[in-house]
């Protein structure tokens, strides 16, 4: 008998974040007297990026909280963008500052990164968030892990005693991943490029989190019939019509769907969580700066 698993509808699942976030920026400003601030800088021309970041301005203002956007030419040096950070840490207005990226290769990600008051650091990234989220402390935690986290929850329930396979190595998703995880319970492996036999290691999960950026990577027949595959990759291959292209994610979804509980498309699957948990992110900054605690749930 052939099953057909289900596909899991991040979309779906992250405007009902977004309605959440926006009740609990309602009952923030109505006992503080001002709106969340989460601050976006974008540096240079990336069109994707430009996009991401309109989202996020868009949606922040939709959830009820204030927007402010600095862009920056490509050509900023690392000094100035440091001193742009360094205002915005100063600034009372401002609860969550987010720096999109990548940035122009003459910026060192990290110092900017390191530059960012961590009790503002919405996107989880620096040091003492993601060392407070290793050794299991409350912590600003990065948007796009958090996001699978709760999708895994939801299909889930439980994740305790369950096998987690963790493609990818990343500081901003497979390193917080595997903490999230391993924070339930898990049995926890990462997986990487130089993984010996990495069919087979995927093999062991009960839940696969692809996020190695590599389209379609993972076959459908690495996946344990019932697993649950969470796909982070956002890859744009040649499309059909000539000079067209598409998106696809790091698992060959169609050739898996038959083998698993349920899946996240690509697209409408995690990447719609990224913005709602940067929103979530941001009231519980707000929340913590003002002394006061986050709604429960979220
Ligand atoms: N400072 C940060 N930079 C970047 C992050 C981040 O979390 N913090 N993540 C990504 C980009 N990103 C948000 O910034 C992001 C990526 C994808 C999506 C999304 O909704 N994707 C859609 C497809 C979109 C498309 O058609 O191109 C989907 O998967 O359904 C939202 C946000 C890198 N930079």
């Amino acid at each position: 008998m052939t099953s057909v698993g289900k596909l899991i509808d991040g979309k779906a699942f992250a405007a009902g974040l977004r309605v959440e976030v926006a009740q609990g920026v309602a009952t923030f400003v109505a006992s503080q007297g001002r709106k969340p601030g989460l601050a976006v800088v974008l540096v240079g021309e990336d069109a994707a990026s430009a996009v991401y970041v309109r989202n996020k301005g868009k949606m922040t203002v939709a959830a009820g909280m204030e927007s402010f956007e600095f862009r920056r030419p490509a050509t900023i040096s690392e000094d100035e963008l440091l001193e742009l950070i360094e205002e915005l840490n100063g600034d009372d207005r401002v609860d969550g500052i987010l720096v999109q990226l990548p940035l122009p290769k003459h910026i060192d990600e990290q110092a900017v990164i390191a530059k960012i008051d961590p009790a503002k650091d919405v996107d989880g990234f620096h040091v003492v968030n993601s060392g407070r989220l290793a050794v299991g402390l409350p912590a600003l935690v990065p948007c796009t892990p958090l996001g699978c986290l709760m999708l895994l929850k939801d299909e889930l329930g439980d994740l305790s005693g369950l096998e987690a396979v963790v493609v990818g190595r990343s500081n901003i998703v497979g390193k917080p991943m595997a903490a999230l995880l391993l924070g339930e319970s898990c049995t926890v492996t990462i997986a990487h490029s130089r993984t010996r036999d990495l069919a087979s290691v995927v093999h062991r999960a009960d839940i696969v989190v692809a996020a190695v950026g590599r389209p379609e990577m993972i076959k459908g027949d690495w996946i344990k019939p019932g697993a649950t595959v969470i796909d982070v990759g956002i890859n744009r291959v040649p499309g059909d019509e000539e000079g067209s292209t598409r998106i696809v994610g790091d698992v060959a979804t169609a050739e898996a769907i038959p083998h698993v509980r349920a899946i996240t498309p690509v697209p409408g699957g995690v990447g719609p969580m990224t913005i709602a948990v940067l929103l979530r992110n941001t009231l519980v900054a707000a929340c913590a700066r003002a002394g006061i605690a986050a709604p429960v749930g979220l």
